[in-house]
C-alpha cells in the first residue's frame, strides 16, 4: 500500500497538488480569472453555502474538464443497479430477528463491478428528503473500467470484507482492505478496481456526514482519533476515452451520462469535503475496568447525527479486539431490546455472542424492540467461566449500524438472496429457565 500517500486528519481542510503540476492551486483566491494550466475552477459543495462554519464542508477542484461536459443521463439499470432500491414498502413489515448466511459472490462467469453489484439490504426515510439511511452490500469481481460512480442520495460508509478496494476518486487514490472502511461523500465520483472477488457492506445516510462522536468524560483523546483518518493526495490523467461512463445513483435509481474524458483529471483540490479511509486495527478501545458491561456506544467509530441530540441516524460501531477484565460480570452483550435498530456484519472471525450461525460476510438484522442477545452456548459459557482477564475477540472484527429509524427490509434481502437463515430463532431456544427461589 506504500505507492499510496495520504495526509492525515478529521475534518481538517487539507491542500493538495498533483506533483507534476507545482502552484497549479492559486494563492489567496479560488476563482482567478484564468487558472494556472488551463484549468477550470470548481466547487463542491457537502453543505448548504450557509450552513454553520463548523460544519460547513466544501472543496474546490481545479481540473483538465469541468464536470458539467458529458452528455445527458439515461436510465443504467439495464445494466446494474437491479437490485438497489430505496422502496421500503415491497414487503410487509416483519420484526423477526434476521440472519443472513454469506452474500454470494457473482459466479465467474458473470462480470460484476462494484457499482453493478449494489445490492439492497434494509432501509428507511427518503432520499428526497434527506432523512434516512439504507444498508446495502456489494459482491463484485471485474475492476470498474473507463467508468466512475458518484452517489447523488448521501454518503457511504463502506466496509470491505473480502478483497481490497483499490479505489481511484477524483482527490486521489486510495486502498481499502478487509478490517479498514473509508467514507466516500456525496458527489464524490470514484473508480473501485478490485483483484478477484470481493465483498463489503455500505451504509449509507441522507441526512448529515460521518462526524467523530463526542468524548465526553473520556476526555481529549480517545476511540477513532483524528489523525488516523486519511485522505488520498491529488492525482490525475488527462485522458481522452470514447465512451467514459459516469454513473449516479439519484434518487435511488442509477443513471449513466457518457463523455469524452475521464473524470480522475482533478489536478489540484483545496478544502474540508473529502473522502477518507480509517483502519479500524488504529481504534483505541475504552471499556469497563471494574464490572458490568458497557453499551457498545463506547466502541463509536463514526456517527451520523440526527437533529435530535445524541441520536444518530447512525451510528458505525465496531468489536474490537481487547482484554476482557471485568469482575463479577456476565462479560458478553446483554439481553436486549432497543428502541434503535441494529444490524450487524463480520468482516472476519467470530462474533462473541455468538458460538455459530454468524459467519463472516453474512449479516443480522435485530429490529426495534425485536429481542436478542447471547445464544444458549454463549451464556452456558460466560456464566460458569473463570473471569480472569482474558482477551476476546482476537482476530475477529463485528461491526454494527445502529440507527434510530425503523428499517425495512427489501424483497432482496428476504427472497430473492436466499441467505436468510430460518432457523436463527432456535439459536435461543435452548436457553434454560433456571430460577430457583432461594
Ligand atoms: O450484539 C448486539 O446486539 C449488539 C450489542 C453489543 C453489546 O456489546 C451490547 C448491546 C448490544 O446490542
Ligand atoms: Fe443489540
Amino acid at each position: 500500500m506504500s505507492d499510496y500517500k495520504y495526509m492525515c486528519g478529521f475534518g481538517s481542510h487539507f491542500s493538495s497538488e498533483d506533483p507534476r503540476c507545482p502552484n497549479a492551486l492559486p494563492v489567496g483566491q479560488n476563482t482567478p480569472q484564468k487558472c494556472a494550466y488551463g484549468l477550470y475552477a470548481e466547487q463542491l459543495s457537502g453543505t448548504a453555502f450557509t450552513a454553520p462554519r463548523k460544519e460547513n464542508a466544501r472543496t474546490w477542484l481545479y481540473r483538465i474538464n469541468p464536470s458539467a461536459k458529458h452528455q445527458p443521463f439515461q436510465s443504467y439499470e439495464k445494466e446494474g443497479g437491479k437490485y438497489l432500491t430505496h422502496n421500503w414498502d415491497e414487503q410487509k413489515p416483519n420484526p423477526n430477528q434476521m440472519r443472513w448466511k454469506p452474500f454470494d459472490m457473482p459466479a465467474p462467469s458473470e462480470k460484476v463491478n462494484f457499482a453493478q453489484g449494489l445490492h439492497t439490504v434494509c432501509g428507511a426515510g427518503d432520499a428526497r428528503c434527506r432523512h434516512g439511511l439504507a444498508v446495502h452490500v456489494f459482491m463484485c469481481n471485474v475492476s470498474m473500467k473507463d467508468c466512475a460512480f458518484y452517489n447523488s442520495d448521501g454518503d457511504f460508509l463502506i466496509v470491505p470484507q473480502e478483497g481490497v478496494l483499490d479505489i481511484t476518486t477524483e482527490f486521489g487514490k486510495m486502498k481499502v482492505a478487509p478490517n479498514e472502511i473509508c467514507v466516500i461523500p456525496q458527489g464524490v465520483r470514484y473508480s473501485v478496481n478490485v483483484a478477484g472477488p470481493t465483498r463489503g457492506y455500505i451504509l449509507e445516510v441522507y441526512d448529515n456526514h460521518f462526524h467523530l462522536p463526542d468524548l465526553g468524560p473520556i476526555g481529549a483523546n480517545g476511540l477513532a482519533n483524528p489523525r488516523d483518518f486519511e485522505t488520498p493526495v491529488a492525482w490525475f490523467e488527462n485522458r481522452e476515452v470514447k465512451d467514459f461512463a459516469v454513473i449516479s445513483k439519484y434518487q435511488g435509481h442509477l443513471f449513466v451520462a457518457k463523455q469524452n474524458h475521464s473524470c480522475f483529471d482533478v489536478v489540484a483540490w483545496h478544502g474540508n469535503y473529502v473522502p477518507y479511509k480509517y483502519d479500524l486495527a488504529k481504534f483505541n478501545v475504552i471499556n469497563s475496568v471494574s464490572f458490568d458491561h458497557c453499551d457498545p456506544s463506547i466502541f463509536t467509530v463514526l456517527t451520523c447525527p440526527s437533529s435530535r441530540y445524541g441520536t444518530a441516524i447512525a451510528d458505525f460501531v465496531i468489536f474490537p479486539p481487547r482484554w476482557s477484565v471485568q469482575e463479577r460480570t456476565f462479560r458478553p452483550p446483554y439481553y436486549h431490546r432497543n428502541c434503535m435498530s441494529e444490524f450487524m456484519g463480520l468482516i472476519l472471525g467470530r462474533y462473541e455472542a455468538k458460538e455459530e450461525g454468524f459467519m463472516p460476510g453474512g449479516a443480522t438484522l435485530h429490529s426495534m424492540m425485536t429481542p436478542h442477545g447471547p445464544d444458549a452456548k454463549c451464556f452456558e459459557g460466560a456464566s460458569n467461566a473463570k473471569l480472569v482477564p482474558e482477551r476476546v475477540a482476537e482476530g475477529t472484527q463485528a461491526f454494527m449500524f445502529e440507527s434510530s429509524l425503523s428499517m425495512a427490509v427489501t424483497k432482496w434481502g428476504e427472497e430473492t438472496c436466499q441467505k436468510l437463515d430460518a432457523k436463527y430463532y432456535e439459536c435461543w431456544q435452548m436457553l434454560k429457565n433456571n430460577f430457583k427461589l432461594q
